[in-house]
């Protein structure tokens, strides 16, 4: 049983779903992201990376409709063939047409509602449509009965992936916190997304909660959901990421799989904060520092 769209074909694995050419975000006299082109594929867990202030979060929010970029296009490919030109809609458009979710670097979840109860608001839409928007539908239509059937079969799937299950009924504030990530995202995927965008899912994490996770986003791929995420730890993103973008002041500098990326001398100068040209003497001098 998958639940990630009612389309999904495996073929389509590694097409490209989202295209990003030419981004550019200005805020002020600040060129935050500058000229910027990326893709990701479906299917694939494809990670943003960059040192503090190189313009991810700002990526992220074009994405997903919080700011209006300056310049360029971002286009969704949706499974059935559908594109949608993410720069001109709204976020709840973007979310419910285009089919992109998000979490971000704060926990938002309602703390006070249980578990379960975060799963079924995040699927209202769904449930409201199915009762003709009326009293009489909500209490009697077969329509409403059935879909709000589908909607805890849903939720119970997720749950179970996330590894939730025995605290459906607990209030969410109560879940420790690397459980409350799990059912951020649970939440998320119960709007059935094509997309998934996690800002820093695994900060703050400790090693068993980090597991937890990756076991929670190979579930979410294996669906053939894409996941484009940001994240600080490199340990996670050379772990699994099928493919990584790094960023520096708002430009891209190196694009390619783990093992690729981690080997460019323009990473390894961004993230040690040197010249290129210096590279190799401060990695043979780190090398040497290591020897000791
Ligand atoms: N709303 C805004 N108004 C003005 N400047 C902004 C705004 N949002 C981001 N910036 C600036 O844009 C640049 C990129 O910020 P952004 O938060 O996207 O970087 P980041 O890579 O996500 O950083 P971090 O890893 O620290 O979260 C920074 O210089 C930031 O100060």
């Amino acid at each position: 049983m998958t639940f990630g769209t009612d389309m999904m074909t495996s073929n389509t694995t590694g097409d490209t779903l989202l295209k990003v050419e030419h981004l550019s975000m200005k805020f002020g006299g600040l060129m935050a992201i500058n000229d910027l082109s990326f893709e990701a594929r479906r299917g694939e867990i494809t990670a943003l990376i960059g040192p503090n202030g190189a313009g991810k979060t700002t990526v992220f929010n074009c994405i997903t409709g919080f700011y209006k970029p300056t310049m360029g296009m971002i286009t969704l490919r949706q499974r059935d063939g559908k594109e949608h030109l993410l720069e001109r809609l709204n976020d709840f458009e973007i979310t419910k047409s285009a089919k992109v979710a998000r979490t971000f670097q704060n926990i938002r979840l309602f703390s006070g509602l249980t578990v379960l109860e975060n799963l079924l608001v995040a699927q209202h839409n769904a449930l409201m449509k199915a009762s003709g928007y009326t009293i009489l539908g909500l209490l009697g239509l077969p329509a409403y009965r059935n879909a709000a059937k589908a909607a805890i079969d849903k939720a119970s799937y997720w749950l179970e992936k996330a590894e939730l299950i025995d605290r459906a009924d607990d209030p969410a504030g109560d879940l420790p916190y690397g459980a409350q990530r799990r059912l951020e995202i649970a939440r998320a995927m119960c709007t059935g997304p094509e997309l998934l965008c996690l800002d820093e899912p695994a900060a703050g994490l400790n090693p068993r909660e980090s597991a937890a996770l990756n076991t929670l986003l190979y579930a979410i791929r294996d669906e053939g959901v894409s996941i484009l995420l940001i994240e600080h730890d490199m340990s996670v993103v050379m772990e699994i990421s099928d493919h990584v973008v790094v960023l520096e002041y708002g430009q891209k500098i190196s694009d390619g799989t783990p093992d690729h990326v981690k080997n460019d001398p323009k990473v390894i100068a961004a993230y040690l904060g040197v010249e290129d040209d210096e590279v190799e003497e401060v990695i043979a001098v780190e090398l040497e520092g290591g020897d000791h």
